[in-house]
């Protein structure tokens, strides 16, 4: 296999985390893509290419620097109940209302990722099911107390204290916590990219 140059298009420190405990190696690449569904666009379909901007911003902004030969990674993960797409809370009383929703219920956690190169481009998704214990208001407003919720899809961190509130998870943890490391990996192979495992 050939060695690659990957850069991670995000600016999430679980992300970081992730791709590091696979034990990859890569630099970072600073994105800000606008994320708005569409109205007549599946939860699926927005996740993929929100993933696929943010690998395609990274991408555009290393070739106006110096046109380095690099492979992207871009990664979206979002929290579906119900048809709703849960992106982040914009505030205590939005944190506060997503987790009475999930409160009891099981959601599904939506995660894509992207690899963009020059001339090729590639994706994958992993849906997870998770599903919550009753939560009381004293517990929620603790949880929101906490900070926890904050810049995390849905209102909680399964890698956190959020862990406590989850009865049963199907599907892939590393997903949930914003990038399905399985997934990920299969694709770096197929762009011929250095990987330990
Ligand atoms: C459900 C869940 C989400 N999250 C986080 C992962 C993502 O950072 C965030 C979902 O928002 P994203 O929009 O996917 O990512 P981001 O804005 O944080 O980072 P970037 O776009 O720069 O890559 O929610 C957790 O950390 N734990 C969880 O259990």
């Amino acid at each position: 296999m050939e060695e690659g140059v990957l850069y991670l298009a995000s600016q999430s420190p679980r992300r970081r985390e992730l791709l590091q405990q696979a034990g990859l190696v890569f630099s970072v690449q600073d994105v800000n893509v606008p994320e708005h569904r569409a109205v007549d666009e599946s939860p699926q379909d927005y996740v993929h290419r929100v993933a696929r901007d943010k690998a395609r911003a990274g991408l555009a902004r290393l070739q106006a620097d110096d046109g380095v030969d690099a492979v992207v990674l871009g990664a979206d993960t979002e929290v579906v109940l119900d048809g709703d797409v849960f992106g982040k809370p914009q505030h205590a009383d939005d944190a506060a209302a997503m987790l009475r929703r999930l409160s009891g219920r099981t959601h599904e956690v939506i995660s894509a990722v992207w690899l963009v190169a020059e001339g090729r481009e590639q994706g994958d998704v992993c849906v997870s099911r998770v599903r919550f214990a009753p939560l009381d208001e004293a517990i929620i407003a603790a949880y929101v107390a906490s900070g926890e919720p904050f810049g995390k899809a849905g209102a909680y961190a399964i890698q956190g204290c959020g862990a406590t509130l989850i009865e049963h998870l199907d599907g892939s943890y590393s997903g949930v916590m914003g990038l399905p490391l399985f997934e990920t990996v299969r694709l770096l192979k197929r762009f011929n990219l250095v990987v330990p495992v």
